[in-house]
């Protein structure tokens, strides 16, 4: 095999750096499963965390979603079922945990800066430099209604109010540390005057003035990932991140990701190596390549049921599809605008025509491979692709992508809550260690040194 062109050098002494990225239940996860826990309840994520913490992960972290979407009147079944804050959720793992990072996903689109900000660096500093930042901008208008200034920003600005953010984070969290912190009680202020200078930022998209509440943490400030993969997504990832959650998980993909990626590094002045590359996964271990396999075709079919799969298609279509058969070709009438419309999801002016050139692509594919309903969305739907394998066949795979530095880790979906990540950290984790490309004790205290990132 020839070496992929990666924009980075071979690095045989690469290791893989693994997060489990838990988006919370829905399709892609099994929770009608009678061993399948409360996905909601502390001790569900206690079990979890030190279950991965025992794995010697670098990183938990939780996705985020504000609102729960609508379907004829009821929420969607493709969608999330419930979803507890990010931050508050894993501000309570901080104290059950020791070592783990604790990763929570924030919207820059509809979050009031400061206050954002200011949460997030105070679970960096209550969990002793374990804290992320999982930056994304959501694509969806529904979101945007539970806020005051309703479903805004089109795509190319969101990007840049996520920039200017991010921007007024990095001065928020590093404006002063406590050993900056006056010992003398006579001192005038408790704090120099230039380390609480006034932090601001006003653009026509957005307002702040702040003097940091906070002082910066044992890692400095939290590690910032990024998830989003447009241009706009890339530049801010190449600008400000430490970490980009990329969905780019096929070898070809991800090999031109990776060059695309640290090609935009170099553009902004950064070092190749100031990025970690971790793309999602849903992973699958089987006893033998043919029970994985078996595994991932039963999983795949319970996630795109025949309900489930007429679902989908309604939130494109705009209306009610229940009188087609999952089994039947795709609906030949055309999408309408209405409660089920995806321009509610992602806000652009142009979205009726996406919507459309969507569905004609869908149609070609179906003509082309003779696909019925459920077979087109088990086809295209996100996270419908597992990687099954045996652990020692995962391990191998993963070890030359590393060293090829491909990517620099994996974030797994898990599929159980339970199951898989025990899988992880039973069957997965000794095999990469036996390959020396994992680590065996944590020798590390804070998420950025986990990653070998450089110190801020
Ligand atoms: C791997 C990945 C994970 C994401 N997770 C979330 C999430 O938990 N919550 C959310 O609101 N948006 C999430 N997003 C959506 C992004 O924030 C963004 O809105 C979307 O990808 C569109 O931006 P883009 O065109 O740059 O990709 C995620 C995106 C990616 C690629």
């Amino acid at each position: 095999m020839s070496t992929p062109d990666t924009g980075a050098p071979y690095d045989a002494d690469a290791q893989v750096h693994l997060g489990v990225f838990y988006p919370g239940i829905g399709p892609q996860t099994v929770w009608e499963d009678a061993k399948a826990p409360d996905q909601v309840s502390p001790e569900t994520f206690l079990r979890v965390a030190q279950t991965l913490e025992r794995g010697l992960f670098d990183a938990f972290f939780l996705g985020d979603g504000q609102r729960v979407r609508e379907n004829r009147g009821a929420a969607l079944a493709t969608d999330i079922a419930g979803r507890p804050d990010a931050i508050t959720q894993l501000s309570a793992l901080a104290g059950v945990t020791s070592r783990i990072g604790l990763v929570a996903t924030q919207n820059t689109t509809y979050s009031l800066p400061v206050d954002l900000v200011r949460r997030l660096g105070s679970l960096d500093v209550l969990s002793d430099g374990r804290a992320g930042w999982n930056i994304v901008t959501t694509d969806n208008a529904w979101t945007g209604e539970n806020f005051r200034r309703g479903g805004w920003l089109p795509h190319e600005h969101r990007y840049e109010r996520a920039t200017e953010l991010v921007e007024l984070a990095k001065e928020y969290w590093v404006a002063w540390s406590l050993a900056d912190v006056a010992t003398d009680a006579r001192q005038d202020s408790w704090l120099p005057a230039d380390r609480s200078a006034v932090i601001a930022r006003h653009s026509d998209l957005l307002h702040a003035t702040a003097i940091s509440t906070v002082p910066s943490s044992k890692q400095g400030r939290p590690v910032l990932f990024q998830a989003g993969d447009s241009v706009g997504g890339r530049d801010l990832a190449a600008r400000h991140a430490d970490v980009v959650f990329s969905a780019n998980n096929e070898f070809d993909a991800a090999v031109a990701y990776a060059r695309d990626l640290r090609a935009r590094l170099s553009a902004h002045g950064r070092s190749t190596d100031s990025l970690r590359i971790l793309p999602g996964v849903t992973v699958i271990i089987g006893d033998t390549p043919e029970d994985a396999d078996e595994k991932a075709r039963w999983l795949r079919e319970n996630a795109y049921n025949p309900h489930r799969a007429i679902a989908f298609l309604e939130h494109y279509w705009g209306q009610d599809l229940s009188a087609y058969d999952p089994d039947g070709p795709l609906p030949d009438i055309d999408p309408i605008d209405g409660e089920l419309d995806p321009s509610r999801g992602t806000l652009a002016i142009a979205d009726r025509t996406g919507k459309l050139d969507q569905i004609t692509q869908w149609r070609a594919l179906a003509a082309e491979k003779g696909l019925s309903i459920r077979q087109l969305v088990l086809e295209v739907a996100p996270n419908s692709r597992y990687l099954a394998g045996t652990a020692g066949q995962i391990a191998d795979r993963w070890a030359y992508w590393v060293r090829h530095r491909v990517v620099d880790g994996f974030n797994v979906n898990p599929y159980h809550l339970q199951d898989s990540i025990d899988d992880l950290v039973d069957r997965l984790v000794p095999e990469l260690q036996e390959r020396g490309v994992y680590r065996t004790e944590y020798t590390t205290e804070t998420l950025r040194d986990h990653l070998r990132l450089p110190a801020v």
